[in-house]
């Protein structure tokens, strides 16, 4: 890991050492604020190294924009190499790489979700059926103090099991709660020190540290699709798909063997994949805006009175409704702004030699796209630092996302469930705050928004106070 065999003109960046390369000029707990550091002194593009591995880290709209979106091709590949691929057997179509084979799985799991009603009133239907069940549970609390740590991850994980299986579980279920304490494990390991340390020496591989805690979870996890597959199979009849498990089956043998990527193998990990893509994000993005909205009373109340206003009498609301709450619409945009629950994308690899803001960038590079430094960059938003809805708000009090709003990245990588993701947060987000008044509890302390660091940012645990509405 030496800067003097270095192509010409590859993206600058600190001296790094032997061994570790540059990890010791990360924080391994957060090294957010550390890219931010390196990129004020090295500018928008610069490198790092990962043990002896160069890596490109991509800050700010104008480089994230030129790499997904105008380079798109060349940026789109996914490395090979790191812990998460062998934790993952090389089989996840998250990490799958650019080309046919990703293109294949891609397309046929944004049709499925389609078919089964995502931008249609079923879908909308089925997350509003999952979210009585949430207004339940938060009834039995009202008048008192609940900790929501685990309830939007229950939520979150039944709409996504849902598409998938065409059944739920009972919040109450403790095969629930094991499942989710995988996912939440795997998140924190996956980005954390010790998947750092992993990939830097990989002479550590077998020793046994936390790293090897997130391959025997995903070891159950797998034995769990597994059971889940061979389930669904029993009531399953041929060309009449229920959920997605069906459709890929059903998949399966229309293509036959020969040269079909589709199988029951990549299935396993696919169903892996979208449970836990669906559930960390989604849920803690809800967490963060109850955390926001409990302790800027305001701004809850002001949702409050337009939703009253535009549901007036309805039942329930839809998702179509959106367009006549442009403060909630701005309130939840904003939310995912400060959360930046993922804040460096997933790793992408250049597919060929490139260059980036006049930088050149050999094939086969590690490229961090760091989405943090573009939702919080200076000069793309009124307000960078600070929870304002104005940020999404224009003069005329209309909605207006500005172009550097990129939570779900950005190019053909761009997050495969975002639809559903969205549909989510605003179903939720408004059917509990017409029904619920939340307030930060007293004696809590002063509330701490700093979160912790994973693939997945998660705020701090804190408790939520809970009182009914009357409506
Ligand atoms: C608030 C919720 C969510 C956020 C913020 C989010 C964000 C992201 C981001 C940043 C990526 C990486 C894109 C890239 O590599 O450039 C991604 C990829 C992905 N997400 Fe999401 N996501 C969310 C919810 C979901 C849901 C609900 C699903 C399941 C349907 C999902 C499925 C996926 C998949 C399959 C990929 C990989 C796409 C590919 O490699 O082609 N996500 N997401």
């Amino acid at each position: 890991s030496s800067r003097s065999t270095e192509p010409q003109n590859f993206p600058p960046g600190p001296q790094p050492v032997p061994i570790f390369g540059n990890l010791l000029h990360l924080s391994l707990e957060n090294p957010l604020k550390d890219l931010e550091k390196l990129s004020k002194c090295y500018g928008k593009v610069f490198s790092l190294y990962i043990g002896g591995r160069p890596a490109v880290i991509v800050n700010g709209f104008e480089a994230m924009k030129e790499a997904l979106v105008t380079k798109a091709v060349d940026f789109a590949g996914r490395p090979q190499d790191l812990m998460v691929n062998h934790a993952l057997q090389g089989k996840s179509f998250i990490l799958s790489d650019y080309g046919s084979e990703w293109r294949e799985q891609r397309r046929f799991a944004l049709m499925t979700l389609r078919n089964f009603g995502l931008g249609k009133q079923c879908m909308e239907e089925r997350i509003l059926e999952e979210i009585s069940h949430v207004t339940v549970s938060l009834e039995k609390s009202a008048g008192k103090t609940m900790d929501p740590q685990t309830m939007f991850h229950k939520s979150a994980f039944n709409i996504l099991f849902l598409v998938l299986t065409g059944s739920r579980y009972d919040y109450e279920d403790k095969i629930l709660e094991y499942f989710i304490s995988l996912f939440n494990e795997n998140a924190k390991i996956a980005n954390g020190p010790w998947a750092m340390l992993y990939d830097t020496l990989p002479i550590l591989k077998t020793l046994p540290l936390p790293f090897q805690k997130a391959f025997k979870n995903i070891e159950s996890g797998k034995q769990i699709a597994v059971d889940l597959v061979d389930e669904v199979k029993k009531s399953r009849h041929p060309w009449k798909p229920r959920n997605f498990i069906d459709s890929y089956l059903d998949e399966i043998e229309k293509r036959g063997n020969v040269g079909s990527t589709f199988n029951e193998d990549q299935l396993i990990f696919y169903i892996m994949d979208l449970q836990f893509a669906g559930t960390d994000t989604t849920s803690n993005t809800l967490l963060t805006a109850f955390l926001y909205l409990m302790t800027n009373p305001k701004i809850q109340e002001r949702c409050q009175q337009e939703i009253d206003m535009v549901l007036d009498g309805k039942e329930h609301t839809s998702f179509e409704d959106r367009h006549r709450m442009p403060y909630t619409q701005a309130v939840i945009h904003e939310v995912q702004r400060i959360a930046s629950i993922v804040p460096l994308s997933v790793f992408h690899r250049t597919t060929r030699d490139t260059e980036l803001m006049g930088y050149s960038i050999p094939k086969g590079t590690l490229i961090i796209p760091n989405l943090t430094s573009v939702l919080h960059e200076e000069g793309q938003w009124k307000f960078p630092h600070e929870f304002n809805p104005l940020n999404f708000l224009n003069q005329q009090g209309e909605f207006e996302k500005p172009e550097a709003f990129m939570p779900f990245s950005a190019g053909p990588r761009m997050c495969l469930g975002e639809g559903l993701a969205r549909m989510e947060l605003f179903l939720v987000i408004v059917t509990l705050l017409r029904r619920f008044r939340f307030v930060w509890p007293e004696g809590a302390g002063e509330p701490d928004y700093t979160p912790m660091f994973g693939i997945t940012m998660s705020p701090k645990p804190f408790k939520m106070g809970v009182r009914l509405r009357l409506n």
